[in-house]
């Protein structure tokens, strides 16, 4: 397997210039941090499902996706999390274009990309690109690095002119922290990690803006899988990307994530900063959720409420009428029933100034932290003798398990 060069990962190999157009062109942005990119309004897609061969009849739909809404600042990262089948890949789709949605508004920078055609919308598509799940199917196994991460300028030719290509390839290559030099290998001579980069340089192919983020680190080994997140985090910073970042894994989304999205059965239940998400999560979702992730810390994990859910997730062709996760919520009431809670700031905590005031779907919402904040808990003693306050994490102790660790490696180590 061949070898990263690491000195090459921060794409500023022995002074080199190496870090040229491509990168400068990718950096050049004329938008404002802060400003939405990205509005998400009521998107919607439904499968439709049929009975009959000759003649097909509508008899339901798969309601995939069933009510998005949410918003991406320019040079943020929004984190969607939730379980398997809750719509995720499907949002990932649609603002990619690679599904047209059934009802509902993608606007970018004001504009409704749903609307649009032919050249509009293309020069739309070369703004959002997307990197795929697994790298192992992902890459035409019969293409070389070069001919894969070039192929999109085959479509866009005017961000790369043929003479050029070569030479932005391979800037590309180095960006992701690739050696340049391996522009003519196949993907079966990169491992799992290196294939991820292959994929993720050619997401920045066309100097996009946003780049979507589905599962992107899932099919890799764990600790692969913080060496593409750190790469990520790296990249977005040096050309002001914005990502939507999708995942179930919590842990690796409240790494890399400003802001987090929890979703349920085709729609978003709570939404707001990590902070307000994870230490302050006021739908019982996502507290049941959050319940699950494991803890390092062995006196947190005492401390931590586990909530179990009872009963499967409901089809989405069968979405219960009201609140869709009340089959499956301790709290439910006649009101769950009757009533479809809007995400927005919960009555209850609307005049107050806590991080529980944030958007959620839920007509009982109340702020239950499931995992203690490190450091606030005392360790348990077996004798009598008082307990002393855990102390504070010593900065230099090292990442815990839930942290990836950094992207660096010492040369000739791999990714697996
Ligand atoms: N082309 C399709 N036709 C019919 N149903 C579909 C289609 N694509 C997805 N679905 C259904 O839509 C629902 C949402 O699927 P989606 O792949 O978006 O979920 P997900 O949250 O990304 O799950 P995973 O993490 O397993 O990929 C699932 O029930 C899935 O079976």
């Amino acid at each position: 397997m061949p070898a990263e060069d690491p000195s090459r990962r921060d794409g500023t190999a022995g002074g080199s210039t190496l870090v040229s157009e491509a990168r400068e062109s990718i950096a050049a942005r004329p938008y404002a941090e802060g400003e939405p990119i990205l509005e998400v309004r009521g998107l919607v897609k439904h499968y439709p499902l049929t009975r009959g061969i000759l003649f097909k009849k509508q008899i339901g739909a798969v309601k995939a996706v069933d009510g998005v809404d949410f918003d991406l600042a320019a040079g943020e990262t929004l984190g969607i999390v939730g379980e398997s089948g809750c719509g995720k890949s499907t949002v990932a789709k649609m603002l990619v274009h690679l599904e047209p949605p059934t009802g509902g508004v993608i606007r970018y920078k004001g504009e409704d990309v749903t609307k649009l055609s032919g050249r509009a919308l293309k020069a739309v598509r070369r703004n959002i690109q997307m990197v795929f799940q697994d790298p192992y199917t992902s890459l035409n196994p019969r293409m070389t690095v070069g001919d894969i991460i070039g192929e999109p300028y085959e479509i866009h030719p005017e961000v790369a002119p043929k003479g050029s290509r070569r030479q932005k390839v391979q800037d590309l290559l180095d960006v992701v922290g690739l050696n340049p030099e391996y522009i003519n290998r196949y993907p079966h001579q990169f491992s799992g990690g290196q294939r991820q980069r292959i994929g993720i340089a050619r997401g920045l192919a066309l100097n996009p803006e946003i780049i979507v983020a589905d599962e992107p680190v899932s099919a890799l080994d764990v600790s692969v899988q913080a060496q593409v997140v750190n790469l990520l985090d790296r990249l977005q910073g040096e050309f002001s990307l914005s990502f939507v970042f999708i995942a179930h894994d919590l842990s690796i989304v409240r790494h890399i994530s400003d802001r987090v999205g929890v979703m349920y059965l085709g729609r978003i239940v709570e939404i707001g900063t990590d902070e307000e998400i994870y230490d302050h999560p006021t739908h019982p979702y996502t507290q049941a959720l959050l319940s699950a992730v494991p803890v390092p810390d062995p006196t947190a994990r005492e401390y931590r409420e586990r909530i179990i859910l009872h009963g499967d997730v409901p089809s989405p062709a069968a979405v219960p009428s009201g609140c869709r996760f009340r089959t499956r919520c301790w709290k439910a009431q006649e009101r769950c029933e009757l009533e479809v809670p809007l995400l927005a700031v919960p009555a209850v905590f609307r005049d107050t100034d806590t991080p529980a005031r944030h958007d959620s779907a839920c007509h009982f919402a109340e702020e239950k932290r499931v995992v203690p904040p490190e450091g606030t808990l005392e360790t348990p003693e077996p004798q009598d003798a008082p307990k002393p306050p855990r102390a504070a994490p010593s900065p230099d102790a090292g990442p815990s398990p839930d942290t990836p660790s950094p992207d660096r490696r010492e040369p000739g180590e791999e990714d697996r």
